[in-house]
């Protein structure tokens, strides 16, 4: 296979997402605790409470990577854990949880790769204004300060912030994550605060190197959602409609992190229209100095693009059953609508396994020879279970097309270094529930959170033994 024999071959969580014990220990509430509780916001009331309980199962969770060969893992660190106000004291049984995670996969040969910021901020930075106050950028500094002296000495693969798209468009645009709002010019301000907090981190982590606390040989990155956009028919309407949707959706929020500054003619429409973002005196330097070492892609879908004169939608599918979503759309600008030869999961998200190496191309084109790490990509199903077994085929043929087009890229001079799918476990989907699965290992949620490897877990058992062959 293309496949470099250095390639990491991994798998993906999230703290609020698999480790549960929400109020364990010291740990403080995140806005997700908090939101999640909170009558409507999630499918049929599930939270990550207890999760798949990854906190006190950690070991035995582990054993399970390390039994499929995997060569890394991603997680998140939940911030309210460390600091429970956010800021101030840390909570040395929350330094010590992920210490211990990050002994034990280090006793497997498993490289960690951490993610900072996965969606759950304390509650008590969220009750200042969160990301809308640049407090927040100073306690984000100095949470990354704690995590670099923490486990800076055995992490080498870092990235700051996890799809912005997502926290801040639906935190700040559609309102289906916390903080609920629905108001663009707040949402685009908040988004800017954190493009700088990602800055002083990795400025903070350039220094870290110099000084030898964290590994020279570390790399600092940022995690997005890559999303490619085509027009759902070649009329200038459409077209233009696209290419809306990839300056709103891709280049603003890749621009910040890859070439230090927002794309100047959005960001002279976004300054026109809202005033926002507020830029203070340091801000441009920040940007500009502070460039990433990679970018994490998580890919899932690829959407089709319409002019949309008329319609705001955004009621999303958090049920499962096809096709109860309605296209999201920005009145005037753009809306996504369905292809009727295009395939898509029981949540309506299209299967469009060459969208993967056809988003990094063009990435790579605006971008340049940037490293790459695919951070996240997955079926969410609700998988089979046939005489007590989890038969996911669909997961290992839509896992065996990305894989293909992984491998496509890298022969077309790509610089993919490593490939997590989207869960090791099955864990909490935000807005979905635990029905929708994307684990290599199912957990029974009638029998006491008891672990079980699926089909799909030996299938990638295999794939990571011969470096890449999906067969
Ligand atoms: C909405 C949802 C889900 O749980 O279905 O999509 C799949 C996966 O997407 C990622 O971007 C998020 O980082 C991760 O937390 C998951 O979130």
């Amino acid at each position: 296979s293309a496949f470099p024999e250095s390639f990491l071959w991994g798998a993906a969580s999230a703290a609020y997402q698999v480790e549960g014990a929400h109020d364990a220990d010291g740990k403080g509430p995140s806005i997700w605790d908090i939101f999640s509780h909170q009558p409507g916001t999630t499918h049929e009331g599930t939270n990550g409470d207890i999760a798949a309980d990854h906190y006190h199962r950690f070991k035995e969770d582990v054993a399970l990577m390390a039994e499929a060969g995997l060569k890394s893992y991603r997680f998140s660190i939940s911030w309210p854990r460390l600091l429970p106000e956010g800021r101030g004291e840390a909570n040395p049984a929350g330094i010590q949880f992920y210490s211990e995670l990050i002994d034990e996969l280090l006793k497997h040969g498993i490289k960690p790769m951490i993610t900072l910021y996965h969606w759950d901020l304390p509650q008590a930075l969220q009750d200042i204004g969160g990301w809308e106050n640049r407090e927040t950028i100073e306690a984000f500094e100095h949470y990354a300060r704690l995590c670099y002296e923490a486990f800076g000495d055995r992490v080498e693969l870092w990235s700051t912030f996890n799809e912005t798209l997502i926290f801040i468009g639906m935190g700040y645009f559609t309102g289906a994550h916390p903080p609920g709002l629905t108001d663009p010019k707040r949402g685009i301000q908040a988004c800017h605060h954190v493009f700088i907090a990602h800055a002083k981190a990795v400025r903070l982590f350039r220094h870290y190197q110099a000084q030898g606390r964290v590994p020279t040989s570390g790399q600092i990155g940022f995690v997005n959602v890559m999303q490619p956009h085509d027009p759902i028919t070649d009329s200038p309407e459409d077209v233009a409609a696209c290419k809306m949707a990839d300056d709103l959706l891709t280049h603003w929020l890749y621009d910040p992190v890859l070439k230090g500054e927002y794309p100047p003619h959005i960001l002279n429409m976004a300054q026109l229209t809202w005033g926002v973002p507020e830029f203070a005196p340091e801000d441009e330097d920040l940007l500009k100095d502070n460039i990433c070492d990679f970018i994490g892609v998580n890919y899932y879908k690829r959407e089709w693009v319409a002019a949309n004169p008329d319609t705001d939608n955004t009621k999303i599918n958090t049920t499962g059953q096809k096709g109860s979503g309605q296209a999201f759309g920005f009145k005037g600008l753009f809306k996504f609508v369905r292809n009727p030869e295009s395939t898509y999961t029981d949540w309506d998200w299209e299967i469009y396994p060459q969208g993967l190496c056809i988003g990094m191309m063009r990435l790579k084109e605006r971008y340049g020879d940037i490293p790459f790490y695919i951070t996240e990509n997955g079926l969410g199903a609700k998988d089979p279970i046939t005489d007590g077994e989890v038969v996911d085929d669909p997961r290992i043929d839509y896992l065996s097309g990305h894989i293909a087009a992984a491998e496509d890229a890298i022969k077309q001079g790509i610089d993919v270094r490593g490939y997590y799918p989207w869960s090791f476990i099955d864990l909490l989907s935000w807005l979905n529930g635990y029905q929708k699965q994307y684990g290599f290992v199912y957990v029974d949620r009638e029998n006491g959170l008891a672990r079980k490897r699926k089909k799909s877990f030996f299938w990638y058992q295999g794939v990571i033994e011969s470096n890449g062959a999906t067969r």
